[in-house]
């Protein structure tokens, strides 16, 4: 893959070029930084890709780490050094969390998510493979491990959980999450935009979570702006290639893509 080079990737590049400090790059984590694995707790960071974005934190203006994820799970499965820790912004749970270089900034866990997981639990006996996971603000149904089509079997009551406890419903690749936390990784990317004050934009993700900060970037491309849509390719997810301005092949490529933009900078 590693393909489909655009206008908006030449805009992109040339902002990175021009003014690498107003450039910021926003990488989802599962299937971008790392590629998909049965077990959540096993993902790790593609060597080539934490090395590309350690080479990358000091090129340009702002790297960030946008995911479903909690925060602490990125810093341990993450295992990047201090120094690009310090450099990185990690939005945690799409946005409900934050670690930056001031601290970690994590509200209360709700109640809600602990009454769902109670809920939830008889499936995990139910379903030989699905595995619950307590993400403190989020609460996953993971299917990986379970038999093929398990997910849609399940959906109706986990959907019916969601309602009875006042959760929003996150559909993902063999997952299901319901999460207190109303806003969406676009919500996550247009505040960091805000923040930052940065011209040039690129977003780098896998799966639908992605697709709400994917929009934020394209409503960029229609103002004139540099923006740029780079997507890591899975077969698990065919319908994204058509919103990608880049299409890379998984971690290894999305590693790729993070060195071509390290090198355009002066
Ligand atoms: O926003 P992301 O960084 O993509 O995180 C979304 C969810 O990813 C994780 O689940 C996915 O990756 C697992 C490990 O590769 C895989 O086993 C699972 O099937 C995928 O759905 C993670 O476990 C969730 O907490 C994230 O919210």
């Amino acid at each position: 893959m590693d393909a489909i080079g655009t206008d908006h990737e030449n805009l992109f590049l040339t902002a990175a070029l021009e003014t690498p400090e107003r450039v910021l790059v926003a990488l989802d984590f599962d299937g971008t930084l790392s590629d998909v694995v049965d077990d959540p707790d096993t993902a790790y960071v593609h060597p080539e890709a934490r090395r590309a974005v350690a080479d990358l934190v000091g090129r340009i203006g702002h790297v960030a780490i946008i995911t479903g994820r909690p925060v602490d799970q990125v810093r341990r499965l993450g295992r990047f050094d201090d120094e690009v820790l310090g450099r990185l912004v990690i939005l945690g749970q799409y946005g409900a969390e934050r670690l930056d270089a001031t601290g970690r900034h994590v509200p209360e866990p709700p109640q809600a998510v602990r009454d769902a997981i109670a809920a939830l639990g008889p499936l995990a006996d139910e379903f030989p493979g699905l595995f619950i996971e307590d993400k403190s603000h989020a609460v996953g149904v993971h299917t990986r491990r379970a038999a093929a089509g398990t997910l849609e079997r399940v959906r109706d009551r986990v959907l019916e959980v969601a309602e009875r406890f006042g959760l929003e419903v996150e559909p993902g690749k063999e997952v299901l999450e319901l999460r207190t936390h109303r806003g969406t990784k676009g919500d996550a990317l247009t505040a960091l935009v805000e923040e930052t004050g940065a011209t040039a934009v690129a977003m780098v993700g896998d799966d639908l979570g992605d697709v709400p900060a994917f929009d934020v970037v394209a409503e960029l491309q229609r103002r004139g702006r540099p923006g740029l849509v780079v997507v890591s390719g899975s077969d698990e997810r065919p319908e994204l290639v058509a919103r990608a301005d880049v299409l890379c092949e998984g971690p290894a490529g999305v590693a790729r893509w993070l060195d071509s933009v390290g090198v355009t900078t002066p």
